[in-house]
């Protein structure tokens, strides 16, 4: 009997063990991919959850606010939670910095802990990206950035001047043509700042503003260049650019990335070997449009009289001279860096300029004024040179920063801490993301009284609204060493194109646009349906 117990006994153990090893390993593979899961989804959270932020959604994250309110999600809220705040783009929380105050700490009192930009995902899709100065990290981008900034000089500034004359005249030219026609003003600027970007970073006229149809290029280092050739590039650079979305609408891997960052890189790997995938057609478009650029680099490198007209032979000689580190502006580097020109300074500066006309078509007292100054500069038909731009149209320059102001192009600027920073009496961890919220700034109440008023005035050196407002409310270009480099450039081309526009024409907006233009949020914001307006000629 007692040896029937023990043998029992004994088997019941037996049995207990082999039931229960199979259930305590699957137990703990469970516990380790649950923990696992939740470290990779909530890790970047936990860092920063003091920050005050709205309740998330499990991998959307704050997406559905940025849908629901689009880009002035981020006025709402800083209304409820205040000047620095939390905002999840799927998994990945942005801390967003919406005071002038903390601009400053972080674009110029703490920029040495938050020297660099965040990748979105959108741009972690897109090597040829990566490689411009926008998000080049550390020494490399200090050393990008200050050769670039040598060849920025204002006397070459200065010597662009005719040549964004030129394309602006060319541009312009058959507008009065179209009295009674609805122009999509914001295409024509497209057209006109892509033609003075390109013509100022390759040195290619790519004729896209001149009146007649794009069959008219003419590639003025090589007379012998394929026509279609340049629009092909073209046509690639805006695919390549306008598929760099932050919302739900890019490739797939670009929206995984948003929600699973993880995933990103290996299912692009394999999408983009996918005919037909959208992934497969961006690598397709970037991978011509790299080769594109190669070659106009590698061209441009064997040339040996170059001259110094245009950002690519001003790169290509300093890196010759041995100023610069040829480690640093490799070919494929030199090509991004000039590409990125022809991206960062073609949508911006065409944004500004249709703000501009679209405001002032809407306000006539405001429109006379202009009008006014500009008549008043003399001889009238002479080109202003770049000393004239600056100091004999005051009230032109109110016009820009307000228009600038109340439609802010790139209303947020991405930044990222690169060790453990201390903003707005929180710690936030080495990698956090670190946006500042320009718009936001545009649109506050305390620096710009009556914000949804389009009032140039109040940019007057002289009134009391300019004196008190805080010093960095207003910084459309960004802020500390490393806001925007082309300030000067698309400011000048802004002035250059709004004084031979307004000495000829006056616009009124068509009957046909929506009031108000309705905003597209992408890299930056753009308007969703064009900026139509009626063009009359000036007697
Ligand atoms: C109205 C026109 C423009 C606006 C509103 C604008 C705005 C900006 C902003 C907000 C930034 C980020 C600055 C920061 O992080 O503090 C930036 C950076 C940059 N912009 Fe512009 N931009 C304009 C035109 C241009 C033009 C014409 C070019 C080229 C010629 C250009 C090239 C760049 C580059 C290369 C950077 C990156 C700088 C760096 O990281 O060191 N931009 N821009």
């Amino acid at each position: 009997m007692s040896f029937c117990l023990e043998t029992l006994q004994r088997f019941v153990r037996m049995e207990l063990l082999f039931t229960s090893v199979p259930a305590v390993s699957i137990f703990f593979t469970v516990w380790a991919i649950v923990t696992g899961v939740l470290g990779y989804m909530y890790g970047p959270y936990w860092g920063v959850r003091r920050v005050p932020g709205p309740p998330t959604i499990p991998f959307l994250g704050h997406l559905p606010l940025l849908a629901k309110y689009g880009p002035d999600v981020f006025s709402v809220l800083a209304k409820r939670y205040g000047p620095i705040f939390r905002f999840h783009m799927g998994r990945q929380p942005l801390i967003i910095v919406a005071d002038p105050e903390l601009c400053k700490e972080v674009g110029i009192k703490k920029f040495k802990d938050i020297p660099n930009r965040s990748i979105p995902s959108p741009i972690s899709a897109s090597p040829l990206h990566q490689k411009g100065l926008f998000f080049t990290r550390d020494a490399r981008w200090s050393t990008m950035r200050n050769t670039i900034l040598s060849v920025y000089q204002p006397s070459h500034l200065a010597r662009l001047i005719p040549t964004m004359q030129e394309f602006i005249e060319s541009a312009t030219e058959n507008l009065h043509s179209l009295n009674e026609e609805d122009i999509t003003f914001s295409n024509l600027s497209l057209k006109l700042a892509t033609d003075v970007i390109g013509q100022a970073a390759f040195g290619v006229n790519f004729g896209l503003s001149k009146p007649q149809s794009i069959s008219d290029v003419v590639n003025i280092d090589d007379n012998q260049n394929d026509d279609n050739e340049v629009s092909d590039f073209i046509n690639k650079h805006i695919y390549s650019t306008t598929q760099l979305k932050m919302d739900l609408s890019g490739s797939f891997s670009i929206i995984l990335g948003l929600l699973v960052p993880i995933l990103q890189e290996p299912f692009r790997q394999i999408l983009k070997r996918i005919p037909g995938t959208m992934d497969w057609k961006v690598e397709r478009n970037n991978q011509k449009l790299s080769g594109r650029l190669d070659e106009i680099v590698t061209k441009r490198m064997k040339t040996r009289e170059r001259g110094s007209k245009d950002f690519l032979t001003l790169i290509l000689n300093a890196r010759e001279s041995q100023t610069v580190s040829k480690n640093v502006f490799t070919p494929d580097y030199i090509s991004a860096v000039t590409y990125e020109h022809l991206l960062a300074g073609s949508a911006t500066t065409a944004f500004t300029l249709s703000s501009v006309v679209y405001l002032v078509a809407g306000h006539p007292e405001v429109e006379k004024k202009l009008l006014e100054e500009i008549d008043g500069f003399v001889p009238p038909d002479q080109m202003p040179g770049a000393d004239d731009l600056q100091n004999k149209f005051p009230y032109l320059e109110q016009v820009i920063k307000e228009a600038m102001r109340y439609y802010t192009v790139s209303p947020l600027v991405a930044r990222e801490t690169s060790k453990e920073v201390e903003i707005g009496g929180y710690l936030l961890p080495k990698g956090t993301w670190v946006w500042l919220a320009l718009g936001v700034l545009a649109k506050d109440p305390k620096n710009f009284p009556d914000p949804e008023k389009f009032r140039p005035e109040r940019f007057d050196p002289n009134c009391e609204e300019e004196k008190q407002r805080h010093p960095y409310a207003f910084i459309p270009f960004g802020i500390g060493p490393r806001s925007c480099i082309g300030q000067k450039f698309s400011i000048q081309e802004i002035k250059l194109s709004l004084i031979h526009l307004y000495r000829k024409y006056v616009f009124r907006h068509s009957p046909n646009v929506e009031k108000p233009l309705e905003l597209e949020y992408g890299i930056i914001l753009n308007f969703k349906h064009g900026v139509k307006l009626r063009v009359i000629k000036r007697t």
